[in-house]
């Protein structure tokens, strides 16, 4: 017997989710979301065995529901799967970047059915949609699950097996933990993000040609302003209290800033950079990949010129290593490439190093 899994949202996420779990053949994939189109497309790409535009009817046959829409919409959905009499046991998860008001909702189901895992898995991109789902989103990634206070091992262990194709790694924490965790390293960078992006477009109106200069450091560190904006305040609202309680913190470390430029404090604005150097260069360190991607870099000045690129990565293949991501760090645009490569472990990393060298590439370590 096939195990009946329901996606109920095929976006990113739940398209990637789908996508992944899909290639265990012992997995049944159900789709269920408010977009026809979405689902039509799940069903055409085979992303999804089968359909329904009725919750219900989506829900009943399913043995783990995965709910993968809008927070505010997954608690919709928690409450109106509750309502459901099913003639078999269900454990319910979602994929909400917040913990604590699923978890609230779901320690407060009554249907006897149920047992709810809550789930983040901690990878994604800016787009959204199914167009934008991928197989392998989650590979290596952290999977952080926060059972409910009634949850057993055994439930946790079925859910996991099911996600398994994931090929991320599980973790169990407290919603609390997770939310702070997630508002310090996820959710306030994200407020940052578009804060800089402001200031920039302020600046616009004094320097019309300020947008040319925007090189790499401003690209890399905005990147994901260009991110969901209903998703990102759907996630704020969810997380409001530690959001809010980070930006004080925020001010007053900026105060402090303020006085070491106002006061010219040589020493004491070098030690600060100095530190955040430090803590940055050793989350590399990390053997997991989280929400910070590519970890494992290889920086590659290639001249800009056709195959240059193409050279590359041909060599490395034929040494097996795997390339997780590739950019071209845009600082460098018109002058040469300086091209990133990500791989998976430190081993491949050293073996690209000396590879390239060899063939007269100019190749770093450090950026
Ligand atoms: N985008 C990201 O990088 C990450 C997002 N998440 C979480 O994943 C969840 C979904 O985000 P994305 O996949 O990025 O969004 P998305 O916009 O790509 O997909 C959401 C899907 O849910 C559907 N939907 C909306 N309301 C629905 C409802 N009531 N019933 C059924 N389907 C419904 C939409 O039609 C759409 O297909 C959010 O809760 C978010 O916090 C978690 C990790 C990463
Ligand atoms: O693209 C990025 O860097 C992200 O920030 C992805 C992301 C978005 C939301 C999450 O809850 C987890 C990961």
């Amino acid at each position: 017997m096939k195990r009946k899994i329901l996606v109920a949202g095929l976006g990113l996420i739940g398209g990637s989710l789908a996508k992944a779990m899909q290639q265990e053949d012992e997995n049944y994939l159900i789709g269920y979301d408010l977009n026809e189109e979405t689902l039509q497309i799940a069903l055409n790409e085979k992303i999804i065995d089968e359909s329904y535009t009725d919750l219900e009817e989506a829900a009943k046959g399913a043995e783990i529901i995965i709910l993968a829409a809008p927070i505010s919409e997954t608690i919709k959905l928690m409450k109106q799967i509750d309502q459901i009499v099913f003639d078999h046991d269900v454990i319910i998860s979602d994929v909400s970047s917040v913990k604590g008001s699923i978890l609230k909702v779901a320690n407060e189901l009554t249907n006897k059915r149920i047992t709810f895992i809550g789930g983040h898995p901690m990878a994604g991109s800016h787009k959204a949609g199914i167009y934008a789902a991928r197989e392998h989103l989650f590979e290596n990634a952290i999977y952080v699950l926060t059972p409910t206070n009634s949850c057993s091992n055994e439930k946790v262990d079925e859910l996991k097996k099911a996600l398994q194709p994931t090929k991320s790694n599980f973790i169990i924490l407290q919603p609390e933990e997770h939310d702070e965790m997630t508002s310090v390293i996820s959710h306030f960078p994200h407020l940052i993000a578009s804060s800089l992006v402001h200031q920039a477009r302020k600046w616009e109106q004094v320097h019309h040609y300020l947008p040319e200069l925007a090189a790499g450091g401003f690209r890399d560190i905005t990147r994901i302003a260009s991110s969901n904006p209903k998703m990102w305040q759907d996630i704020f609202a969810h997380n409001g209290n530690k959001m809010s309680r980070l930006l004080q913190d925020w001010i007053n470390e900026m105060v402090t800033l303020k006085e070491f430029l106002d006061k010219n404090s040589k020493e004491e604005m070098i030690s600060y950079l100095d530190q955040a150097k430090k803590y940055r260069d050793g989350l590399g360190e990390k053997k997991t990949r989280g929400a910070l991607p590519s970890f494992y870099d290889i920086y590659v000045d290639i001249k800009d010129q056709p195959g240059a690129i193409a050279s590359v990565v041909q060599l490395l293949a034929t040494e097996n290593i795997s390339i997780r991501n590739i950019r071209i760090l845009e600082i460098r645009d018109n002058i040469h490439g300086a091209l990133r490569l990500s791989v998976l472990n430190q081993a491949d990393q050293q073996k690209a190093f000396a590879l390239l060298q060899n063939n007269h590439f100019d190749v770093t370590i450090e950026p």
